[in-house]
């Protein structure tokens, strides 16, 4: 039929190069910082990578790891359950989450220059009005993703901890909320640890992308890399996480669909 033909195009594109598959995905290491939340809350467990055996005494043909880690480490995704408002929704956690949504476009919005300048630079409203004006409206059901660059950081200044917390760019309240109500987005994602920036626990109210990302049933991803290889408009990400039960999120390997031509 044609829509079998169709994606059967789609898989020879990809083997073919016409269609590239750019992975956005940090690689899982104890070595990845996470985020580190004030002192009176619980913090997220380190990533722990235990060998079980490599092709020795403890398994002379196999070799696997038992791995430990939490479920907002390194390149993950968040589901609505995860904030409080997003508790009651239906279909909330990483396990319930429709597959449907794990599949869709994306907008990229470059701040790398402003972001580059100032670590506590916040998108705006206005900010992504200008985008739209070059390259038309955000349609529904769209990520966008924030380019910062900041996926190309060391270690210490990726983290950029002071002693008041994170200074990392993210979104300010007002243009979060006007993409979850005006524009529809099915999430919003970042190269920094978390889709809010560092100092958003200040912000009213506090941590923004969050609070109404997850209050309208929408994603977040955080600690993605390579989003200078992708198109302003364009791309197709594919990201699904772990069906981990009651899950709040996961890591998980996101990739992009870019056309080549
Ligand atoms: O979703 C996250 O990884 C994240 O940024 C976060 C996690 C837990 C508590 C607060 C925040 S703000
Ligand atoms: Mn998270």
């Amino acid at each position: 039929t044609m829509q079998s033909n169709n994606l059967l195009e789609l898989a020879g594109a990809i083997s073919s190069g016409a269609v590239r598959v750019v992975d956005l995905t940090f690689t899982l290491s104890p070595d990845f910082p996470v985020i580190v939340l004030p002192p009176e809350f619980g913090q997220a467990a380190p990533v722990r990578i235990q060998e079980i055996s490599r092709y020795d005494g403890r398994g002379p043909a196999w070799y696997w790891n038992n791995v430990t880690f939490g479920e907002h480490t390194g390149t993950h995704f968040d589901a609505p359950i995860h904030w409080f408002t997003g508790k009651n929704l239906p279909n909330n956690a990483v396990d319930t989450m429709p597959a449907k949504d794990m599949i869709a476009p994306a907008c990229v919005i470059d701040c790398s220059a402003q972001a580059a300048q100032d670590p506590d630079f916040l998108l705006t409203v206005p900010l992504v009005e200008a985008w739209e004006a070059k390259h038309g409206r955000i349609p529904e059901r769209n990520w966008v993703l924030l380019r910062t660059d900041w996926s190309k950081k060391g270690w210490r200044d990726y983290s950029n901890l002071r002693d008041d917390g994170a200074h990392t760019p993210g979104p300010n309240p007002d243009v979060m909320k006007w993409l979850v109500e005006e524009r529809g987005v099915i999430g919003f994602g970042t190269e920094t640890i978390g889709t809010d920036a560092g100092q958003a626990g200040h912000f009213e109210p506090p941590y923004p992308a969050h609070h109404f990302l997850h209050g309208a049933g929408r994603y977040g991803l955080q600690c993605l890399c390579n989003l200078d290889q992708l198109p302003a408009t364009g791309a197709v990400i594919v990201a699904s996480p772990l069906k981990i039960q009651n899950g709040s999120g996961s890591p998980l390997r996101v990739i992009a669909l870019v056309s080549s031509t």
